[in-house]
């Protein structure tokens, strides 16, 4: 939430320049307030363990926030039940025609397919399209955000030698980006694909800023300039035990997998790991809820598509 301080006060000129969200005194009088409405495009086969992980992050914050659970149509899931869907999920020709001040795009166990290989790869790109002109902004997570970065730039996707599996450490690379307000100069978030994106494939792209990146896992963050599109390749959302379940999965299927790095204690998985990864992705998923979302979204949420990004409205400095 905003600090609310008188109107000429000089903090609000040092504070607005290091991105800290000051709001005067004439602005908060005049401030409507309304809950948010947050869709949630869960693309994972664990569908109920991402709900909980996901709201728990969302649920981290002062402002009300409705949530629209959806789920592709162009694809039946094999490990979520049917009844869970239809008791608790829409699709996108229910909601197409409805505005949201945010999108969370899900990673999705498909990396070893080809885009136009995932069976439900014509609906998605049918909903980054609407997207665009309906969300005010969308986080994308890890396959999401593969996805996100081929359709809408042309990024593509590489295959790693080997699992990007672990805890691994980050750093800022752009400063005073609201994304990262609060962020440690070094923070800790979970990896587990088998692919990547490359930087000098972002590079190209003069809409987008990488905004985290990571020595040893490569990318994490890439935003577009104007805020309405996130793309975090990590999974910063895992409970404590996702990468031990993951490895165990692999381990009793017989597959070669290396353990999870930089989790358990003394690299030995029969000890409880240590979550260290947690701060962050509060602080990540409530600073895009807070400065890209809700300080951005119209109090007319039909009016939406006309959402501006906040680098321009900070540029023309007028008061978010
Ligand atoms: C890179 C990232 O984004 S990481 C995020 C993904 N991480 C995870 O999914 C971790 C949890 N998942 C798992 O542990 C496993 O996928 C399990 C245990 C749920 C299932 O494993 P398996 O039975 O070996 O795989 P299976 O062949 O059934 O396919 C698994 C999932 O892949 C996806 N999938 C596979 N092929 C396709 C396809 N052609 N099109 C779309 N989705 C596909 C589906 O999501 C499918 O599950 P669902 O039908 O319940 O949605
Ligand atoms: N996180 C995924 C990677 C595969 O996309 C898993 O281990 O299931």
């Amino acid at each position: 939430m905003p600090v609310k301080i008188p109107d000429h006060l000089p903090a609000t000129e040092v504070l607005n320049k290091e991105n800290i969200f000051v709001m005067t005194e004439s602005r908060a009088l005049t401030q409507d307030i309304r809950a948010l409405k947050i869709g949630i495009l869960n693309l994972m086969p664990t569908k109920i363990t991402t709900e909980v992980q996901i709201l728990r992050l969302l649920g981290n914050s002062p402002l009300q926030v409705d949530i629209v659970l959806l789920h592709p149509k162009s694809y039946k899931s094999k490990h979520t039940p049917e009844k869970h869907l239809t008791s608790f999920y829409k699709t996108f020709d229910d909601i197409k025609e409805e505005k949201f001040d945010g999108l969370i795009i899900t990673g999705a166990p498909v990396e070893h397919l080809a885009f136009e290989e995932v069976a439900y790869w014509e609906e998605l790109k049918e909903i980054m399209a609407w997207q665009l002109h309906n969300v005010t902004s969308t986080l994308h997570i890890c396959w999401g955000a593969q996805a996100g970065l081929y359709y809408h730039f042309g990024i593509p996707k590489y295959t790693l030698s080997s699992k990007m599996f672990g805890i691994f450490t980050h750093t800022v690379t752009k400063r005073n980006v609201p994304l990262l307000r609060g962020f440690d100069d070094i923070f800790l978030a979970p990896h587990s694909r088998h692919t990547e994106v490359k930087r000098e494939d972002i590079e190209k792209v003069p809409e987008l800023e990488i905004l985290s990146e990571s020595e040893e896992s490569g990318i994490y963050i890439v935003a577009t300039k104007d805020g309405r599109q996130v793309f975090v390749t990590g999974h910063s959302e895992y409970e404590p035990l996702t990468l031990k379940a993951e490895y165990d999965r692999d381990v009793t299927a017989g597959k070669e997998i290396e353990k999870p790095k930089n989790y358990f204690p003394n690299d030995d998985p029969t000890k409880p790991p240590v979550v260290n990864w947690r701060s962050h992705a509060n602080l990540l998923f409530s600073n895009w809820l807070n400065y890209y979302v809700y300080q951005q979204t119209p109090y007319n949420i039909n009016e939406v598509s006309k959402a501006e990004g906040q680098w321009e409205r900070k540029r023309e400095g007028s008061q978010v």
